[in-house]
């Protein structure tokens, strides 16, 4: 069959006899082929690099990674921003082993926002180099929390290259500098690899782990060039810039081939009998489509990768899968497995062997496989619930695509606002660039506790303070004690530990360990606020896709008790909230219509949780006693005037209903223009609010000091109101379900709610705001 014909004829096959008003496709687009593009090795590439390349079949470098390595070798921080597999490792090697052949004593670091990736990164450099006298110096390692403390002094004393993350670099490495001087004085190249990955609170944190990182190499006399990758980052320049602090130029034209690829988009039908909360329809399961799809896939003979969002999701797909094929095939079930995360780097190999070599055909898997695998040129790839992010799903989507061979990807939707409104609207996820990855480095409870870290590696100079866009954080310190003025600049204060204070994944604020009681192990951190959505009793609690029930959340001890069980439910955290506006960045008024960046203080307070099955059917709703909880944060907000929305069709007693609906929609598509999934951000209507004295929304950020989310809503307002608008009129159900406007953390029970009134209101909103 045909390169840009494959996907639909496998399509067809799987779809026969499906009517087609009951057909689940929503949309199929192809994406052309591309040739190669090769160039010759750049003159200043060291032979002995040249050379162990080509002995590895690569005989001739793609335009794209020529041009980033040159860049890098000519000093430039260059951000390499091509395709999933489109070679972007040989792009950084090409430079840092140049440079390491030729200067022994050199040294460099690579940062992976994973551990198996970075160990992978690692494995492949070593098979590169390995025997070859140039690089016998050059001892590469891994430096992360599973290195032992041995390895790690070896390392320290003799590796030149390091491999390690962000929270390494911060905890293990920055903090003990001097441990370090010899490395840093020699080094020349920083590689930050997935560098999309660096977003929100995690991202802002990073950011200052790696400016603080070139402030000391500085000090020490290097001026190392940062090399980013990534298969999907919106303006790859600024996203690097904004880690490093610097001026960053990106290469973007992939010049790697690849075959046509079909992209379908698919949408479960709504279940017969079952209904959910207030009555509303339930759709068949992302899950349960993607293993029937994944079974036919297998038995058509393509190799299918199948991405489900949990664990015990994946599980349940494989399992499903197979109980098909056992059906129609069961020569076949042995020929599919499921993977996740936790799984050690020797079984990642087996199974990446088994799916290069074809003994399997089709695998399950959580994200854990998006990064840091290297399995590409599949036949199919099945996305099971947008993963969050157009970044990620192309990340997943890049599985899919042998060079010369056509290949196919199937996003299906769950039951979500955003899922409905990208199937419906494919060029929304299929034409547009990569979100912006939002990280806010000046966020002021995120740069407080790094200024002391910064002020303890090497005193805080004017110039320092200036670079870091930081005056009025040191002045607070200063005021607070925690950083001392002297001559030769601010100090930390005696006593403090600013490095172990911060970590950089758990959010802000104080710290909630979870423990698995049962044998006594860390499960993780979160901070005070979310433990009271995430960890509170009785909650499912997820750790790399193991399941946990929570028996006990301890706020005084800091301590959230958990035991391992894999209930047949979910549950989500309800909660009710007051916002109160602290102060107005900026405004625009559209008549009846304000739109408003603002400060705010949010009280929280979670009531309950609801029990959900895994059908969709809603089992109960438990209340909860936990105390109320005050962040403060940004928002987008709008107002409307009453008569406005009378004159829109919306009478007095559809106003509560009205703004409810169209807050839970607007909150679950933030997503579509900021990086954010609904967990991230928190909202409240009403039709009166004291502090406007008019019907009012208020869309904020999760996290103290705000985290990008809200501001992106405010710049992208037109677009974000729209696609709300588009998504809850195109949800085929009568009255309100999860696709469109009701929320999973609705602290009222998802009442009330008025699907029909709020279209009116979300066109009315963006009428005015065009
Ligand atoms: N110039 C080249 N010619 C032929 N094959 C190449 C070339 N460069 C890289 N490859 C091959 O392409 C595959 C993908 O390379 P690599 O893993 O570096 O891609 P990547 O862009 O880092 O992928 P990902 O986005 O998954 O991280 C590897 O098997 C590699 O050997």
């Amino acid at each position: 069959m045909g390169q840009a014909n494959y996907g639909r004829e496998l399509l067809s096959r799987t779809l026969a006899g499906v009517p087609e008003e009951t057909s689940p496709l929503t949309h199929m687009a192809v994406i052309d082929s591309r040739l190669a593009e090769f160039t010759d090795w750049p003159a200043w590439v060291h032979p002995a690099v040249r050379d162990a390349f080509v002995e590895r079949g690569l005989t001739k470098p793609w335009r794209h990674q020529s041009d980033a390595a040159t860049l890098a070798h000519e000093g430039r921080h260059v951000c390499i921003c091509t395709g999933t597999a489109s070679g972007k490792s040989l792009a950084y090697q090409l430079p840092v082993l140049t440079t390491f052949a030729e200067d022994p004593a050199s040294t460099a670091l690579y940062l992976s926002p994973t551990k198996a990736l970075g160990t992978d990164q690692l494995r492949s450099v070593a098979q590169l180099i390995a025997g070859r006298p140039e690089f016998m110096h050059l001892a590469p390692s891994s430096y992360d929390g599973d290195t032992d403390s041995e390895l790690r002094q070896w390392a320290r004393m003799h590796s030149r290259w390091i491999f390690t993350n962000p929270d390494m670099l911060q905890i293990g490495i920055t903090s003990t500098h001097p441990r370090w001087r010899a490395f840093f004085a020699r080094l020349k190249y920083i590689v930050v690899d997935e560098c999309h990955h660096y977003r929100g609170v995690f991202g802002s944190h990073t950011a200052l782990v790696l400016q603080r990182t070139l402030r000391i190499a500085r000090k020490y006399g290097a001026d190392p060039v940062v090399i980013g990758a990534s298969a999907t980052v919106s303006n790859p320049a600024q996203a690097l810039s904004r880690l490093i602090g610097e001026d960053v130029v990106a290469v973007t034209e992939d010049a790697s081939p690849h075959g046509a690829r079909t992209v379908a988009m698919w949408e479960p039908g709504f279940l017969d009998e079952v209904t959910g909360e207030n009555d509303a329809p339930v759709r068949r399961s992302a899950g349960s489509e993607a293993a029937r799809l994944l079974a036919d896939f297998v038995i058509e003979g393509a190799r299918t990768l199948c991405f489900v969002r949990s664990r015990r999701g994946v599980e349940i797909t494989a399992v499903r899968a197979k109980q098909i094929l056992a059906e129609t095939a069961p020569e076949l079930v042995p020929r599919i497995a499921a993977y996740r995360a936790g799984y050690l780097a020797d079984d990642r190999r087996k199974l990446e062997h088994a799916i290069s070599e074809g003994e399997l055909l089709g695998v399950a898997t959580t994200n854990a496989l998006e990064l840091g695998v290297d399995i590409s040129g599949l036949d199919a790839v099945v996305v099971a619930g947008y993963p969050g992010t157009v970044a990620s799903f192309w990340q997943q989507a890049g599985r899919a695509g042998r060079r010369g061979e056509g290949s196919i990807v199937v996003m299906i939707a769950r039951d979500d606002p955003l899922d409905t409104y990208l199937v419906h609207h494919p060029d929304a996820l299929l034409n547009r660039s990569v979100e912006a990855t939002v990280t806010d480095p000046t966020n002021p409870y995120v740069l407080g506790p790094h200024m002391l870290c910064a002020a303890a590696e090497f005193p805080l100079t004017e110039d320092d303070v200036a670079m870091f866009h930081a005056e009025q954080v040191v002045a607070d310190l200063t005021a607070e004690g925690r950083l001392k003025r002297r001559k030769a600049g601010w100090y930390a204060a005696a006593g403090l530990d600013p490095h172990g204070d911060i970590d950089i994944r758990g959010g802000i604020g104080g710290q909630v360990l979870i423990v698995d009681a049962t044998s006594s192990r860390l499960l993780g951190t979160v901070d005070t606020a979310r433990a009271m959505t995430s960890v509170y009793s009785g909650a499912v609690y997820l750790h790399q896709g193991e399941s946990f029930v929570i028996d006990e959340l301890d706020l005084d001890d800091g301590l959230a008790l958990a035991h391992p069980e894999e209930p047949d439910w979910t549950t989500s955290a309800r909660e009710v909230s007051d916002v109160t506006i602290i102060e107005t960045h900026d405004r625009r008024s559209f008549g009846p219509l304000t739109v408003a960046s603002v400060s705010v203080e949010v009280t929280n307070q979670v009531v309950g949780y609801l029990r959900k099955a895994l059908s969709g059917e809603i089992l109960d709703s438990v209340p909860l006693d936990l105390p109320e909880h005050t962040l403060t944060t940004r928002a987008v907000m709008y107002t409307i005037t009453p008569e406005s929305m009378i004159d829109a069709g919306i009478a007095l007693d559809k106003f509560p209903g009205a703004l409810h609906a169209a807050e839970h929609a607007a909150i679950g598509m933030l997503g579509l223009v900021a990086t954010c999934d609904r967990w991230d951000i928190g909202g409240l209507s009403t039709a009166l609010h004291p502090g406007t004295g008019l019907p009012t929304v208020f869309v904020y950020d999760g996290y103290p000091g705000g985290a990008g989310f809200a501001d992106r809503g405010y710049e992208a307002f037109t677009d974000w109101i729209a696609a709300t608008d588009v998504a809850v009129s195109s949800c085929t159900c009568t009255s309100g379900c999860p696709s469109c406007v009701q929320s999973p953390k609705c602290g009222n029970g998802n009442e009330p709610l008025d699907k029909e009134h709020a279209i009116k209101l979300l066109r009315l909103v963006g009428r005015l705001h065009a």
